[in-house]
């Protein structure tokens, strides 16, 4: 626990007498509220929250919608546009970074300009490269942007070096700006550093001082504090009391990183305690949620707002954020990113749209009519049993059948895969595809030619086309299919004289390749850890008839090849692959 004498001992040692003349440079006047705060407001104190319900009576009463994206946007009315300046670091996954304070302004309706202090390359799975921008650089930037437009409000994020932290202390100093919001970023959401702990006391010495807010996450608050555990509400408090003395008007200590489920905020502004609750939303999409909540509260300020409703009008934002981001398949690591822009074209109805989803390649289930009868099984029964094992996607495949009965027992399978959630397939007949309304077709290079099977199918339709080059793999993308199967990769037994192109011609389709692309030919659990991990790039899964179809028992036949490609995926991504 921190002791009133340590805290005291950290305070001294960042502190100076220059920081009580800093001090004055903040300036925030809260004009009236934006629509959206106010209302916000309204929406709780209905429901009894006492310190919400004083903001109301301070600022008055509106009618207008909660919705952030539905409230007047300030951008299209002709008015004086509220501006805010992000110094951060550019995040190349789009999820946190510039990239988040760019779009959390836009849906907020402010607009945003930017200073980029370091360049990252970095994705779902973590930070796999930094480089910093030139400190000059980002002084010209700063010059550039605080020389033309009239910024509200100045939010840093990533500041990678001590120069640069002076750089931005400085730009905010010698410019009017109504309001300084520090997000003291050091570690990505994947837990990867992005600053050193070398910036700490220039950060606290020469940034804070001018700060109306400070944003620290648990960590950032340890660190803040001299590496002081932080490990409960109560700690919290007296990091934040800590973090006051620096010099910021409001600190805002975040407690995302406690695991209760009642996400409680701190904000002490050096006399009043808030605590702040939200509900944790159940979503690994959590990319960039502190970048996106620092500049949300940036906008609100900017917009207007006093600093309590401001806070209370960004958490609501990025409440509703999480809540639109659950459905989002972006990326392949543990963090996806945020759904920022969600009342616009919404990312989860797009994906609904995608023709087809290259995840769903994984477990390719090709079935064989000579198989199920050997086996005496429907092909219905046979589908069920596949797509229980875990098969992500199913293809009839029948080259016996008369038309009526393959349409049968089409239907049959399209009722079954639906009913399990899994799309299905049909090789070869477009016809039957379409009297049966399955998903798609799959075609060789001898079938229907795809630029006819397109014009036919419509553009909802998935198509799939078997090449053996990435010369034919191309001309697939320009014809309109969605996916490349590619093998034989192994010899086979089920399809006759087909020709193997092996591990190192299923590589070469895979790199020329500009669609996802599923290997086929030969292959089982005992080589599919070899084949996905000899073309890490492009392959999406591998489709297989004999292992699953040729086996007393289809659905552990299928789930002992869905946990062996699932290792080889988890493995990828743990490697950031
Ligand atoms: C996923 C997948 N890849 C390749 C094929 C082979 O298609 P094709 O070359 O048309 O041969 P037949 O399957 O029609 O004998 C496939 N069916 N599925
Ligand atoms: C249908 C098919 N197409 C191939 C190609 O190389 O395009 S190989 C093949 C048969 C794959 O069956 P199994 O998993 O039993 O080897
Ligand atoms: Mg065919």
């Amino acid at each position: 626990m921190l002791t009133q004498a340590s805290i005291d001992g950290i305070a001294a040692a960042y502190s100076s007498s220059a920081l009580v003349d800093l001090r004055k440079f903040t300036r925030l006047k809260p004009p009236p509220p934006p629509a959206a705060a106010a209302l916000f407001l309204k929406a709780r104190t209905e429901m009894g929250d006492p310190l919400k319900a004083e903001f109301l009576q301070q600022q008055g009463q509106s009618n207008a919608m909660a919705d952030p994206l539905l409230t007047e946007n300030p951008l299209k009315q002709g008015k004086k546009v509220p501006c805010v300046l992000s110094v951060a670091g550019s995040d190349s996954g789009g999820g946190a970074g510039i990239q988040a304070d760019m779009k959390a302004c836009a849906a907020l309706g402010v607009y945003c300009t930017t200073a980029i202090t370091a360049v990252t390359a970095q994705n779902t799975v973590g930070v796999q490269g930094i480089h910093c921008v030139p400190e000059d650089f980002v002084e010209q930037q700063l010059q550039s942007v605080l020389s033309d437009f009239d910024i509200d409000v100045v939010k840093t994020g990533m500041l990678p070096s001590s120069r640069m932290v002076k750089i931005v202390a400085t730009a905010v100093r010698d410019y009017r700006v109504r309001a300084l919001v520090v997000d003291p970023v050091m570690v990505a959401t994947s837990g990867d550093e992005l600053v050193g702990p070398a910036i700490l006391g220039v950060l606290c010495k020469e940034l804070l001082p001018l700060a109306d807010l400070v944003t620290p996450n648990i960590p950032e608050a340890s660190a803040l504090i001299g590496g002081k555990c932080v490990s409960n509400i109560p700690d919290m408090r007296e990091a934040a009391a800590v973090i006051h003395q620096l010099g910021p008007r409001y600190v805002l200590v975040k407690g995302g990183h406690l695991t209760s489920n009642d996400i409680v905020d701190i904000l002490y502004d050096g006399k009043d305690w808030h605590e702040l609750h939200s509900l944790r939303e159940e979503t690994h999409n959590t990319h960039g949620t502190g970048c996106t909540l620092a500049s949300s509260i940036a906008a609100e300020l900017a917009k207007g707002a006093a600093m309590l409703p401001a806070i209370l009008a960004a958490k609501e934002y990025l409440s509703i954020v999480l809540k639109h981001s659950k459905k989002l398949m972006i990326g392949k690591g543990p963090q996806g990113p945020l759904n920022h822009l969600y009342g616009l074209a919404n990312l989860v109805d797009m994906t609904n749209q995608m023709r087809l989803n290259p995840r769903d390649l994984m477990l390719y289930a090709v079935t064989d009519s000579d198989m199920n009868r050997r086996w005496h099984r429907s092909s219905s029964e046979a589908v069920r049993a596949a797509v229980e094992g875990g098969a992500t996607i199913v293809q009839l495949r029948e080259k016996e059948a008369e038309s009526r009965e393959f349409l049968t027992d089409a239907e049959a399978c399209v009722e079954v895969a639906h009913q399990l959630g899994v799309r299905l397939l049909i090789n070869d007949r477009l016809d039957i595809a379409m009297a049966c309304n399955a998903d798609g077709v799959h075609l060789g290079q001898s079938d229907m030619p795809v630029s006819v099977a397109r014009a036919i199918l419509g553009p909802k339709k998935i198509i799939g086309v078997s090449c053996k080059t990435p010369e034919q793999a191309q001309e697939a993308w320009k014809a309109g299919a969605d996916y490349i199967g590619s093998g034989g990769v192994y010899p086979t037994k089920t399809k006759k004289d087909n020709k193997t192109i092996g591990l190192s011609g299923l590589y070469d389709v895979c790199k020329g390749s500009p669609l996802p692309v599923v290997a086929i030919g030969g292959i089982s659990a005992a080589n599919v850890e070899e084949i996905l991990r000899s073309c890490p790039v492009n392959l999406f899964g591998v489709a297989v008839v004999s292992c699953l179809f040729d086996q007393p028992d289809i659905r552990a036949a299928t789930a002992n090849l869905h946990s062996k490609i699932l290792k080889v995926f988890n493995t990828q991504r743990a490697e950031g692959r």
